[in-house]
């Protein structure tokens, strides 16, 4: 089921950041050391009451350069169209101030409910502040404060009030859900008009929940199809639109949907360091995915310059060895017949499970080849496998001690999971837990 999203939205200063952190908790902490997780904390998973929701720190989209009442403006437009309940935060110590009128006006002719939350309310005695702000218009003003963490909890259970009802969305378990995800220009709406092609006709357009989100559904060769959020791609105009950090949330909220991800490279301008970022949160997401290299007319093509590029991929993209590379022109469609079987492979391989008795075949047969190691005398002793989950295949390996799994061994294990059961387009994970 698709997860509700939550936007903080208020004047510079105001505390949206610190609220944020907050909210997300400790899991930031968590993937803090996972390179391209956090180094853009605007967008990030946080829990209430047993609810998953997504949250986005409209603070985090840099648009510094611009007056004052632009960034809030633009801000405040940015959380009505990628969240479902929206955070209004105000500074209890200042009073309203006229950027926070606009805020407030912004948010008035939007239909998505706000929250109005009045931070730096750093003790009980300070609680009177919050009268002066029910003249926002925003009903019940809930004082909070982010330096000693009061008040979130009443906060969060307002929020949570909000949600829409998803119950209703049923998740078509044979479709297949992608995205397309990469640098501005590398071509996504192209391929996505390309990808439809004549059969246009038969693309239904399915309005999301947020206004923007629209997705579309086709079905090819007796397999439905959808892309994710491919409205998204459409039209420009708003100052954030170009911000390379709402292009990075954009894609992230894409993936979080999506079964797989296609990640474009541009032939032309060869690989950036922005397309390693959005190609990790896939990865790190756990979806399947494919490796796209656009504009492929644009390369003298031969046998030996896709060899060399795909060599530079490899070099590159090293997480991603699991990932097929499909090398295609949008433009003139050549090679386009290349990609959709390999989204279904990615897709199929990221939803695959095993039996558990021919992966415990395969797994004995590995250690007959390769003896479980030792670490100070101590020998890894591993009982038995399971899959305890799809969507990515993930294993769980019952050993004797998880601290003698080494990852290298692990490693090797993957290796000859991967090798016997082709997990070609999907991440697998494998963990190892105790069991006497
Ligand atoms: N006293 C007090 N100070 C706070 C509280 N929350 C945040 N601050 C302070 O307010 C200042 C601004 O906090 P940030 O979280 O950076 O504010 P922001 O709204 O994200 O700012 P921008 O990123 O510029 O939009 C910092 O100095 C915080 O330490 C609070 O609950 N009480
Ligand atoms: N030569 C060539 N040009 C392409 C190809 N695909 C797209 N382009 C061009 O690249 C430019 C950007 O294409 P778009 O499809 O708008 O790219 P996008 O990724 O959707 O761009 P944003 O909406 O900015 O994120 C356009 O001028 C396209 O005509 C291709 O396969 N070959």
């Amino acid at each position: 089921m698709r997860k509700s999203t939550v936007a903080i939205v208020g004047r510079p200063n105001v505390g949206k950041s610190t609220i944020f952190n907050r909210l997300v908790g400790e899991r930031i902490s968590i993937v803090e050391d996972t390179p391209g997780v956090t180094r853009d904390r605007i967008y990030a998973k946080a829990e209430w009451l047993n609810t998953d929701f997504n949250i986005i720190d409209t603070g985090g989209i840099d648009l510094s350069d611009e007056p004052l009442l632009v960034q809030v403006r633009e801000q405040a437009e940015i959380a009505i169209h990628e969240a479902d309940v929206i955070i209004f935060l105000v500074n209890g110590r200042e009073g309203i101030t006229s950027a926070d009128e606009e805020v407030a006006k912004i948010l008035y002719r939007s239909n998505k409910p706000v929250v109005l939350a009045v931070n730096k309310v750093d003790s009980y005695e300070m609680q009177h502040l919050i009268y002066e702000y029910y003249a926002l218009g925003f009903g019940q003003p809930f004082p909070i404060s982010g330096t000693h963490g009061l008040g979130l909890g009443d906060l969060l259970d307002e929020v949570v009030k909000h949600f829409p009802d998803r119950s209703n969305e049923i998740e078509d378990e044979d479709r297949i859900y992608f995205s397309l995800i990469g640098r501005p220009n590398v071509g996504k709406s192209s391929l996505v008009n390309a990808i439809l092609g004549v059969d246009r006709v038969i693309v239904s357009d399915i309005e999301g929940t947020t206004k923007d989100a629209v997705d579309t559904s086709f079905t090819r060769e007796g397999r439905d199809f959808t892309i994710i959020d491919t409205a998204g791609m459409r039209k420009r105009g708003k100052v954030y639109e170009t911000t390379e950090k709402y292009s990075v949330l954009r894609a992230m909220k894409a993936i979080e949907r999506s079964d797989v991800a296609l990640i474009l490279i541009d032939a032309d301008t060869g690989i950036r360091e922005q397309d390693k970022k959005i190609a990790g949160y896939a990865h790190d997401a756990g979806r399947a995915i494919v490796i796209v290299v656009n504009k492929w007319d644009t390369v003298e093509s031969s046998q030996d310059a896709m060899k060399e590029f795909e060599q530079e991929i490899r070099k590159q993209f090293q997480f991603l060895s699991y990932a097929p590379i499909v090398f295609l022109s949008a433009k003139t469609k050549k090679r386009l017949h290349t990609l959709l079987p390999k989204i279904v492979m990615a897709g199929e391989n990221h939803a695959k499970r095993v039996k558990t008795n021919v992966l415990n075949e395969v797994i004995e047969d590995a250690l007959a080849v390769n003896p479980t190691p030792s670490i100070k005398g101590q020998k890894l002793k591993i009982l038995y496998t399971t899959q305890v989950a799809a969507k990515p295949p993930t294993f769980v390996v019952f050993v004797n001690d998880p601290q003698l799994m080494h990852f290298t061994y692990e490693r090797f294990l993957e290796n000859r999971i991967r090798e016997a059961f082709g997990f070609e387009g999907t991440p697998v994970n494998i963990y190892a837990r105790r069991r006497n």
